[in-house]
């Protein structure tokens, strides 16, 4: 007798807060030759996406930017695996082994599973293989306190990665494993430096967790920064905004062109990562805008970000 769920296509939901390491976590998979068949698909809140270009290695890739696949996302997701199932049932028979889908760092896996159990076609094609939150082992303390979406993500999962393992204050990592297997006893858990298997740290404290006060929504703020040239201005201006504001910046994303080539410049929280020289070659998905930069945080406005862009930018 058929199982149920037998010939439904897995879905793996790849999720984490901002800034967890999901797209490098992905690139060094799909460099292992991990979820080579399958589609995989990137969503990311701001209109202007940048994840797709870390994730060259996708045999087939599809983008959904603009908006969170769990709220106003959504229906762009859930119209999109529908398309994707259709493609891989009927006289062409299956293409791929699977569906890979990188959540943006807004959403909350929880509510894309109840939604796509929820929805009559996708319930009767796909089955939900894998609900894989990466937690950043710097960060992942004051996220749970902090954020109730980082604690949803949490729960949400059945295996949880502590990203930047090797990075993270062993002491301070280890109070992380702990909570976490405090909010999420069932989840197994594991270690990664830059997508790699690494061991766990020895499990610390579990910190209680304060109940996150009222705070304005995180949301993506875009800055167009111009042509060649703007680089310098543009880390004096991200260091500055950081010591200024820098419990408000959550993440920055962008590429901008540089004598060099075409660079990603990225910062966590107040970490800014050493910017990536990005290859020329054509990559999946949409070609980057350059000269554009994603802040995500709160309490932003679109005219103090230009003014203070100004008051550093070129000319
Ligand atoms: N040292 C270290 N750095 C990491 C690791 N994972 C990610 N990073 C860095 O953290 C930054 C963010 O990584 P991404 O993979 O873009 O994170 P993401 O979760 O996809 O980000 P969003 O899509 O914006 O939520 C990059 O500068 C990465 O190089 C890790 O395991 N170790």
């Amino acid at each position: 007798m058929a199982e149920p769920g037998e010939g439904r296509l897995g879905l793996t939901i790849l999720g984490g807060f901002l800034g967890a390491g999901k797209s490098t976590w992905a690139r060094h998979q799909l460099h292992e030759g991990q979820f080579a068949r399958h589609h995989l698909i990137v969503n990311e809140a701001a209109g202007t996406p940048v994840d797709n270009l870390l994730l060259g290695g996708a045999a087939r890739l599809s983008v959904l930017a603009g908006g969170c696949a769990c709220c106003e996302g959504l229906p762009a997701l859930i119209s999109l695996l529908r398309h994707v199932c259709d493609e891989n049932t009927g006289a062409a028979g299956r293409q791929i082994d699977g569906i890979l889908l990188e959540t943006s760092g807004l959403a909350d896996p929880g509510a894309i599973a109840r939604a796509i159990a929820a929805d009559p076609v996708l319930a009767r094609h796909l089955r939900i293989t894998t609900t894989l939150v990466l937690i950043d082992a710097l960060h992942g303390l004051a996220q749970l306190s902090a954020e109730p979406l980082a604690r949803a993500q949490a729960e949400a999962a059945d295996r949880l990665i502590l990203t930047k393992a090797m990075r993270a204050e062993p002491g301070a990592a280890g109070d992380l494993l702990a909570t976490l297997r405090l909010l999420n006893p069932a989840a197994d858990i594991s270690g990664a430096e830059l997508g790699l298997a690494v061991a766990l740290p020895e499990p610390g404290t579990a910190r209680l967790l304060a109940g996150p006060e009222r705070q304005a929504p995180i949301r993506p703020w875009r800055l167009d920064v111009g042509a060649e040239g703007a680089w310098v201005a543009l880390s004096t201006w991200l260091s500055a905004l950081l010591a200024a504001r820098g419990e408000d910046v959550v993440r920055v994303k962008g590429v901008v062109r540089t004598p060099a080539g075409r660079l990603l410049l990225q910062s966590v929280r107040r970490v800014v990562q050493p910017p990536e020289i990005l290859p020329e070659t054509e990559l999946a998905g949409p070609a980057p805008e350059e000269g554009v930069i994603v802040l995500i945080g709160r309490n932003f406005d679109a005219a103090m970000l230009e003014r203070s862009w100004r008051l550093f930018g070129p000319g």
